[in-house]
């Protein structure tokens, strides 16, 4: 596509008709996988999503989305929210974060480049610190990456180290965070005895300190803020493993909600807080729950709690977060070029659009489902709602979630007449089935399937068309399992998964507005998620771009 013949209006395609209204649902953490009785959704009654199952081959089937067919380094990595987003607004596939990262660090380009340039300017008289989860999940960050950073921020000069850790137990195993404390300080130690004066300087869970998303709860940062900057928190431990293995003691403790610590020297100073001249780098490369620390750490102007001190510092991500924003301004690798989404495109061919979720996911069908981008591409014609998630709880307590009303709100945007596509995202078996509560899962995915058909229900009013689908696996399995596929036991008790899966998931195509003849393809059998926006270009009445990924359906006279 030369730069001079680009167009964004798309071709007509050739036998299906505009007008029609479409609801994309996404059901986040929704899989598909073998029933027994931990598949969650096997488990709860979803009579609406069992009944578009009834549809295939022609009008359900499988789509994959984890690993290269969402742009992850390997078929080893699970799907997550991110990718799953930019996959299924973009339609094409993108190197993501995880393993632009890799290349950089193997091919040491990071150390050229403007954000380690940046950083370095502090390396001869104050600290880098490093801030982020630690982790081998790879959907935020990976240890393996911390720990090469670690070596060549040292052989590029940084004398002081300071590691602030967020425990995961979300994307891994609970109870992980152990082994990779131990990990991280075999790591530091190394460092030591080369000289370099390197240390973790405080921690905390991932979900109670620091990784929030889309200002749902700034008091998570705030904790984290006083930790990590000030120094400050409710426990204080002379090293990473105790810190991690003594909290962990605490009933109903785990690694997501380990309180905040920090590190002390023996006369009981914290180790690492952040000063005026030092550097820092949160080591994440997924956006959405860096993004309010990076306010903290970046906007002289700042409201959402009180810093208490603001040091002057260089601060760089791993990755720029929010490309719109520029946010962070220095960054250690360059983040993918997630251009001509299916949204911008539709937009500009006048297709009314309405996106809507509740808080922790609404930045899903919004930022990452338009490449990273925040804000609409035309207010005229759009209007994204969020709906306010509940704050401090965790949502095996409430797993309901917010599913009723967001599919209230997709209802009466359907019967508004308004719009020409109404986009929801339906959280509640992820948020749940992170939780690991296999009983409150299955009510999740209840509340969910209630949710879709309400949404059916609306396009069925309207004469509309719908496609439901997912992001990435959870809720179908919460057990860890061998190779063979058998629940795979420790002390005699299953081990839970609280993460993501690998597990492909349904697509679903229908309503009365479907043209007659549409049906899913045969000859793309390995589709995944970045197939789906040319499906829905051509639901909506277009053919999608040249370089999109191919279309799902096709048009059988
Ligand atoms: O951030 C999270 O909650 C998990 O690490 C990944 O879940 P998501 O990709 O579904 O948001
Ligand atoms: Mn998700
Ligand atoms: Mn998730």
């Amino acid at each position: 596509m030369g730069s001079t013949g680009f167009s964004w209006k798309l071709a007509d395609h050739p036998k299906l008709p505009k007008g029609k209204l479409l609801a994309m649902i996404v059901l986040d953490g929704w899989g598909e996988a073998s029933p027994d009785k931990f598949n969650c959704i096997h488990v709860a009654e979803t009579p609406t999503m069992d009944s578009l199952k009834n549809g295939a081959p022609d009008k359900w089937r499988l789509v994959r989305a984890h690993g290269t067919a969402v742009g992850l380094p390997t078929e080893d990595d699970m799907g997550n929210s991110e990718v799953g987003h930019n996959a299924l607004g973009a339609g094409r596939i993108f190197a993501q974060g995880a393993k632009l990262v890799d290349l950089a660090l193997a091919s040491g380009k990071i150390y050229d480049d403007e954000g380690f340039n940046y950083i370095k300017e502090s390396f001869a008289t104050n600290t880098l610190h490093l801030i982020g989860l630690m982790s081998d999940g790879g959907v935020h960050s990976r240890l393996d990456q911390l720990q090469l950073l670690l070596r060549g921020a040292s052989q590029h000069g940084a004398k002081r180290i300071r590691v602030h850790v967020l425990t995961d137990g979300r994307d891994v195993l609970d109870g992980s965070s152990v082994g990779f404390a131990e990990t991280l300080e075999a790591e530091l130690s190394d460092l030591r005895s080369k000289g370099i004066d390197a240390q973790v300087a405080s921690g905390g869970g991932r979900m109670y300190v620091t990784m929030d998303r889309y200002e749902n709860d700034w008091e998570v940062v705030k904790r984290g803020w006083d930790a990590q900057v000030l120094g400050e928190a409710p426990h204080k431990f002379k090293n990473v493993v105790e810190a991690i293995k003594t909290l962990r003691e605490a009933p109903g403790a785990n690694d997501q909600y380990l309180p905040p610590f920090v590190i002390v020297d023996d006369s009981e100073k914290a180790v690492g807080p952040v000063v005026d001249g030092d550097a820092v780098v949160t080591f994440n490369f997924r956006a959405d729950r860096m993004t309010m620390l990076a306010q903290a750490l970046e906007y002289e102007k700042f409201d959402k709690f009180d810093r208490v001190r603001f040091p002057k510092i260089r601060y760089a991500g791993m990755l720029q977060y929010d490309g719109e924003l520029k946010l962070p301004n220095h960054y250690l690798v360059s983040p993918p070029l997630i251009e001509r989404t299916s949204g911008e495109y539709l937009v500009k061919n006048g297709v009314r659009t309405f996106a809507c979720s509740e808080t922790v996911k609404f930045g899903h069908v919004t930022f990452f489902w338009n490449g990273n981008r925040s804000g609409y591409f035309n207010s005229e014609l759009e209007e994204y709602v969020e709906i306010p998630s509940d704050s401090g709880i965790t949502f095996n307590v409430q797993p309901k979630m917010k599913a009723l009303e967001i599919g209230e709100k997709a209802r009466d945007a359907i019967l508004s007449g308004k719009f020409d596509q109404v986009r929801v995202n339906i959280p509640n078996g992820d948020m749940v089935g992170h939780t690991g509560d296999v009983e409150a899962t299955v009510v999740a995915c209840k509340a969910a399937d209630e949710a879709v058909k309400m949404i059916l229900d609306a396009v069925e009013q309207v004469g509309g068309i719908y496609v439901v689908t997912a992001d990435h696996g959870n809720a179908e399995d919460m057990v860890k399992r061998n190779k063979k596929g058998e629940p795979l036991l420790k002390d005699g008790e299953v081990q839970i998964l609280t993460s993501h899966t690998l597990q492909p998931v349904p697509i679903a195509i229908g309503g009365p507005g479907l043209a007659a003849g549409v049906k899913f393809r045969k000859d793309v059998p390995s589709g995944g998620l970045a197939n789906v926006a040319a499906t829905v270009m051509n639901l909506h009445g277009f053919v999608a771009p040249d370089d999109y990924e191919t279309t799902l359906i096709e048009v059988v006279d």
